[in-house]
């Protein structure tokens, strides 16, 4: 078994990036698109509005019969009908004539504009006019909003409430989406147990399951947690079997050498191992291994250090799968004091994000507050014992 043959961060990427898992796309109603990747670019296919529209309640008129009206010299035009929205309107406008209309209805032939009718009085079939309008007066041309055949949406969207709306604008009522990434989620450890239940001297609540399991719900995966694992081979070969249903699989803990850790030893039993040992810290003990064909992953069982290794190396995976970048999301800002790093050792280090500063947190992987106090966390390369004050570092976010 390849234990704890460290393998730099980039090999680890690579081995991950060459697993044959494919994005896969489905058709859902748009009713249930919120939050879910577009599979396809969206054009528009019609106008919006689809027709030259009044955006006031008023009259429609043509534009040049109002020329030369003025307080003095006000214009009259007969009323010669009322349109509403939802009315498709059969009158035509002549000179000299003018319609009722209301806000959303489409205007009449032979109008180009509608003045409000609080800019005008009403004398029973008349109505007066003191100012000239020009062509397209409260009116919204067709197609002004949305025109028929524009780039509306990129592949890979990811879909809140203004992309679904516009969507539903221009008459989707199915989108091809990226299906949700499936994926299995295993806390294992004697010493962890759900909220809820009592906790006796020794035991802990999990963290991992509940911020493994929301992490990927958050990238636009489907997260199934099994529960907690004992540290014995037959509940977690158990667990371990029952996560093939998906398609992959993450356990948190046990996946360092210590006499219990037997993650390495199942998958081993199971599949395969393609690494046990990444050259960083934290994240020196994570397992990545492959068994029927679906990747594997054992994060180390610190919360700091498991979601750090979450945000290199899985997130990239069930972003692959929803058709989106790999890439990390990054910012730049410049370190509020200086740190000193272990030489030697590629190290990642939780940092609080505040304003152009990155202050760095410093009570180690095994607290669940460091990772919860952080925005991401910035790499300090092998050679490198020492980071100043004010010097400019990238930020690898956590989250989405
Ligand atoms: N002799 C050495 N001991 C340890 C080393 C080392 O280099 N030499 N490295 C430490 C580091 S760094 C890490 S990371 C951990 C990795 O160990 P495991 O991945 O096998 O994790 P566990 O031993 O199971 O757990 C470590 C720690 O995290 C707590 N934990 C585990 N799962 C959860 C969970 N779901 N929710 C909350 N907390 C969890 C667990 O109780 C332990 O306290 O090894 C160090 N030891
Ligand atoms: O490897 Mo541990 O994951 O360094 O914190």
């Amino acid at each position: 078994m390849a234990f704890l043959k460290v393998v730099p961060l980039e090999e680890a990427l690579k081995v991950i990036n060459s697993f044959s898992l494919k994005p896969k796309i489905e058709e859902i109603k748009l009713e249930e698109a919120l939050g879910r990747v577009l599979a396809e670019d969206i054009e528009s296919p019609m106008d919006v509005p689809p027709f030259d529209r009044s955006t006031v309640d008023g009259y429609a008129v043509k534009s040049k019969d109002t020329w030369g009206a003025g307080e003095t010299n006000p214009v009259k035009l007969k009323v010669v009908g009322e349109i509403n929205a939802g009315d498709m309107p059969k009158i035509e406008l002549k000179d000299g004539e003018s319609a009722y209309i209301s806000t959303g209805a489409p205007l009449p032939k032979g109008a180009d504009a509608v003045i409000p009718f609080e800019e005008v009085d009403r004398e029973n079939e008349w109505v007066v006019i003191y100012k000239p309008v020009y062509p397209d007066y409260g009116v919204m041309k067709a197609g002004a909003d949305v025109p028929k055949g524009k780039l509306l949406l990129k592949k890979g969207t990811k879909l809140s409430f203004k992309e679904t709306a516009l969507l539903s604008a221009v008459g989707f009522e199915k989108v091809k989406v990226f299906a949700k990434p499936k994926v299995a989620v295993i806390s294992t450890g004697n010493e962890i147990i759900l909220p809820g239940k009592d906790l006796k001297y020794g035991q802990i609540y999990d963290i991992n399951g509940r911020a493994i399991s929301d992490a990927i719900r958050e990238l636009g995966g489907e997260a199934y947690f099994l529960g907690i694992a004992r540290d014995d081979r037959e509940s977690l070969k158990e667990k371990i079997l029952e996560g093939l249903k998906y398609d992959m699989i993450i356990l948190s803990g046990g996946a360092s050498g210590g006499i219990r850790d037997l993650t390495a030893s199942i998958i081993e039993e199971l599949g395969e191992i393609k690494v046990h040992g990444i050259a960083i810290q934290p994240g020196k003990p994570t397992i990545i291994g492959l068994i029927e064909g679906k990747p594997i992953f054992g994060l180390p069982g610190y919360p700091t250090s498991c979601l750090t290794n979450f945000t290199l190396l899985v997130a990239p995976l069930i972003k692959k799968l929803l058709g989106q970048s790999q890439e990390y999301r990054k910012v730049k800002k410049k370190l509020a004091h200086k740190v000193f790093s272990v030489k030697g050792r590629r190290q990642f280090l939780p940092v609080r994000i505040e304003d152009d500063k990155a202050v760095p947190i410093l009570k180690g992987s095994g607290a669940v507050t460091s990772f919860i106090d952080a925005d991401g966390f910035i790499e300090v390369p092998e050679n490198v014992e020492i980071l100043d004050e004010g010097e400019e570092v990238e930020v690898i976010l956590f989250g989405v």
